[in-house]
């Protein structure tokens, strides 16, 4: 049956308040309007921002939303105007979109575009300021401009990457965040040299995509840091070569990253979203020009210190959104990447569930044996 122009009512998982299991409802999704995508999502995977909105620390949470952000699927319908992509394409929705118009896009400086954040850091649309998502008449927020829990979304056409048809969707979902963020990190807002020490803390997804862009960079060491020591046997498969487990050491983890690598490390990589460690994560870098880069997220109200001498001296600090790639052109080059075997995706699927096992999955999630869980949307 043809659902171009119809209200189409599908199965979401909604988050209704903070903290709350997510309930999958019927969802009534309205067709996109000018400039808007409807996307039927196939597959969805979980990242930890997900579960970091939903514990009502994001400033920028709004309830009840649909989350999700990380996922594949093809388009239903397209709104007026749109015309990079057709009913039919194998797209993955962008959080980080791309105009190329704006002064972020045309800066070339950044991959952060300033086209529709205002709308998506509200839970609505650019065009009108409304949601498409309802629930007998009541608005349901979306989240991060994709709301991927849900069988059906619409999302803004500059935040859709089109990708090939060949590519098997429940596994380039992971292409739509944590995977190339750890792998932009380096490559994109790092830029490592072969040669270099790194150390990466926080050997989840992230971390280990970190150390898998680090090996292909050529680094010469990779240390991971993790209060988990299981993570160490998964770690080495992803380019990890030394582990370091904080809890072992009475010193501060920064004077032990020093003294294993006479003076400190050239880069370092928080992918925790832990302030203290993000210190810990500067403060390992070499005298004189080593870089740490944050890309872990903390919740609102923390904030980063040490001392200014930490600068003076040379280190620099960084931070990364989606490693720095620009989504809708580079999103299509990563899935082709994936497919010629030169990057992997994989090897981060831990666990796959259905959409009705979502709170299982973010159970699962907690558990350190997790990296990626999948979600089939339509099982
Ligand atoms: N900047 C971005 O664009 C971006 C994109 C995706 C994810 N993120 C963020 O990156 C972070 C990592 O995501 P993930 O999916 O890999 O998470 P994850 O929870 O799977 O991995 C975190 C790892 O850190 C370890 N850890 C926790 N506390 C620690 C400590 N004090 N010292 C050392 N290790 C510690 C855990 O054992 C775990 O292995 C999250 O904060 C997420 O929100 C940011
Ligand atoms: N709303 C949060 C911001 C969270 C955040 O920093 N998000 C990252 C992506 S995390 C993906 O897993 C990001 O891209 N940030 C840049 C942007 O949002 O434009 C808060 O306010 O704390
Ligand atoms: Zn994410
Ligand atoms: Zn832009």
């Amino acid at each position: 049956m043809a659902t171009e122009g119809q209200v189409i009512t599908c199965k979401a998982a909604v988050a209704w308040e903070a903290n709350k299991p997510l309930v999958i409802e019927d969802v009534q999704v309205a067709p996109p309007q000018a400039g808007e995508v409807r996307v039927k999502i196939l597959f969805t995977a979980l990242c930890h921002t997900d579960a970091y909105t939903w514990s009502g620390k994001d400033p920028e949470g709004l309830f009840p939303c649909i989350l999700g952000h990380e996922a594949a699927g093809i388009v239903e319908s397209v709104g007026e105007g749109v015309t990079e992509v057709q009913p039919g394409d194998h797209v993955i929705p962008c959080y980080q979109a791309e105009c190329r118009e704006c002064k972020f896009c045309k800066s070339g400086k950044t991959n952060l575009c300033g086209k529709v954040r205002a709308a998506t850091g509200v839970g609505v649309m650019m065009s009108d300021r409304k949601s498409r998502f309802s629930i007998n008449g009541k608005p349901i927020y979306h989240f991060m401009g994709t709301s991927t829990f849900s069988q059906y979304t619409v999302v803004h056409d500059v935040s859709v990457a089109k990708i090939s048809p060949q590519a098997p969707l429940d596994k380039v979902c992971l292409l739509g965040c944590g995977v190339p963020t750890g792998l932009g990190a380096v490559w994109n807002t790092a830029k490592v040299e072969a040669g270099s020490i790194v150390a990466v803390f926080g050997l989840g997804t992230v971390g280990l995509a970190v150390a898998e862009g680090a090996k292909a960079a050529g680094a010469s060491r990779i240390i991971g840091i993790d209060i988990d020591s299981k993570k160490f046997d998964v770690a080495k498969n992803f380019g990890v070569t030394e582990f370091v487990n904080p809890k072992e050491y009475d010193k501060p983890i920064q004077q032990v990253i020093v003294d294993l690598t006479d003076g400190g490390v050239d880069y370092s990589f928080e992918c925790i979203g832990n302030v203290s460690v993000m210190r810990a994560a500067l403060e390992c870098c070499h005298k004189g020009w080593g870089t740490s880069v944050i890309v872990g997220v903390a919740a609102s109200g923390q904030e980063i210190s040490t001392r200014p001498f930490q600068l003076v001296t040379g280190r620099v600090w960084k931070g990364t959104a989606f490693g720095g790639f620009k989504s809708r052109s580079q999103v299509p080059w990563l899935v082709d990447k994936y497919m010629n075997k030169e990057i992997k995706v994989d090897e981060y699927i831990t666990h796959s569930l259905t959409l009705a096992e979502i709170n299982e999955a973010f159970d699962l999630m907690h558990e350190g044996g997790c990296l990626r869980c999948v979600l089939s949307m339509h099982a």
